[in-house]
């Protein structure tokens, strides 16, 4: 197939706080059934959602979306017309079986069995994982008798929900993260898969890989263009950061990536966890860690196009996170919204993604609606707040930045 490049529609983000265009979304669907008081940690939820609760309020997140004139794509529709494709189907199978808990029969049944399925079928059991009793072996082999009924030959993928992490555009480049969770392994090579094979992805040029070092979606901030703060901790590696800082700057999309390492912590797991922007110049930030948040800046004097692996890269001693973000983006000072909570309330809603705002434009922002506090403050300082439920989405430990990949933005 030919693709004319003119008539794709068009991508790209440099900030964090463009007006919305396009946004990447999962709604939360059969994966999430799969969560149970026994694996519900191992699979990264605090809890067991309800289901049709989440979806609802996930529905209305997207509606609160479009109805600003933003165009939603779901992961389950673009995957399951990647999936039509005979080449873009084997590469998901076959990284579907690459799970060593399958042996040599279960392998080549499973294989065949979802080579015949619908893209429909097949991209659901991809998401929502497969149990030992789902599968009608004719003759059960050794593993599928000794394993239990409700064992999973493929696993689910709960945290799809996230589509931050999975992906990141930087200016009209896609970076396909690799995640450090096992739970969450897989999911980047459906996000590649799709961003390799999708018709409306095929003139994208993709950065990094899922098979690469660990870097995920929610550490990364676009401070401005060219600017990119990274958070290093749980999930981003040291290596994470310097592998993406390579290509970003071989690539010249970047001239200044800014290392900020973050408490390898459950709360703050990501840098969007504790601090995400609401304007051009001004954060929302965790007040028990706003002033020791510190940052090594990364630039180089090698020339754009210079390999990744060649580049020369200076990096700086640590220093305060926000005088080295304002040195890099060239302004006075980078603002930070003061919610001035005292620290168990804001521990409590920091924990409930207080600080994880998704900007729709410079100064409107959408934000959990229970972190009452916290908006209150930032409307106090003249953010627009767009407020929705998550009292179910929350269970999984990520707020409206978390659940949203921005495609498209405006430049500001
Ligand atoms: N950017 C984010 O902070 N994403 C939230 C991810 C939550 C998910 N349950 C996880 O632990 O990876």
């Amino acid at each position: 197939m030919t693709v004319d490049d003119h008539a794709l529609p068009p991508v790209g983000v440099t900030t964090e706080v463009g007006r919305l265009r396009t946004v990447l979304l999962h709604r939360p669907g059969p994966e999430l059934t799969r969560l149970t008081p026994r694996n519900n940690d191992r699979l990264l939820f605090d809890g067991i959602p309800w289901v049709s609760r989440a979806q609802e309020e996930h529905d209305a997140f997207a509606e609160a979306l479009r109805s600003r004139d933003v165009e939603v794509l779901y992961l389950a529709d673009l995957l399951e017309e990647t999936l039509g494709s005979d080449e873009a189907r084997e590469l998901a199978i076959g990284s579907a079986m690459e799970s060593l808990h399958l042996g040599e029969s279960l392998r080549a049944y499973l294989s065949a069995m979802l080579f015949d399925m619908a893209p429909d079928d097949l991209a659901l059991s991809l998401c929502a994982g497969l149990r030992n009793d789902e599968v009608r072996h004719p003759s059960p082999g050794l593993v599928s008798s000794l394993l239990a009924d409700d064992d999973f030959l493929i696993d689910p993928l709960p945290n799809l929900l996230f589509t931050r992490d999975s992906s990141v555009w930087v200016r009209d480049h896609v970076t396909i993260t690799s995640l450090a969770m096992p739970a969450r392994s897989r999911e980047t090579q459906l996000t590649e898969l799709v961003y390799r094979h999708h018709p409306r992805f095929a003139a994208v040029q993709r950065l990094h890989g899922w098979d690469r070092e660990y870097v995920e979606g929610g550490d990364v901030l676009l401070l401005a263009p060219g600017v990119v703060a990274v958070g290093v901790g749980e999930r981003t590696t040291p290596a994470g950061v310097e592998g993406l800082a390579r290509q970003l700057m071989s690539g010249g999309i970047a001239t200044t990536v800014l290392a900020v390492p973050i408490t390898q912590d459950r709360a703050t797991m990501h840098l969007d966890t504790v601090c995400t922007m609401v304007d051009v110049d001004t954060v929302v930030m965790y007040p028990n860690i706003a002033d020791g948040l510190r940052a090594l800046t990364v630039t180089t004097e090698s020339p754009a196009g210079t390999p990744a692996t060649e580049l020369e890269l200076r990096v700086t001693r640590a220093e305060p996170f926000l005088h080295a973000a304002a040195a890099a983006m060239g302004i006075d000072e980078l603002k930070v919204i003061d919610t001035g909570l005292d620290p168990t309330t804001a521990e409590r809603e920091q924990w409930d993604d207080g600080n994880n705002t998704l900007a729709l434009a410079p100064r409107l922002a959408v934000a959990y609606e229970r972190n009452t506090q916290t908006n209150r403050r930032l409307e106090e300082a003249g953010i627009e707040v767009v407020r929705i439920a998550g009292s179910e989405l929350g269970s999984g430990r990520g707020g409206p930045r978390c659940m949203s990949c921005p495609v498209l933005r405006d430049e500001v």
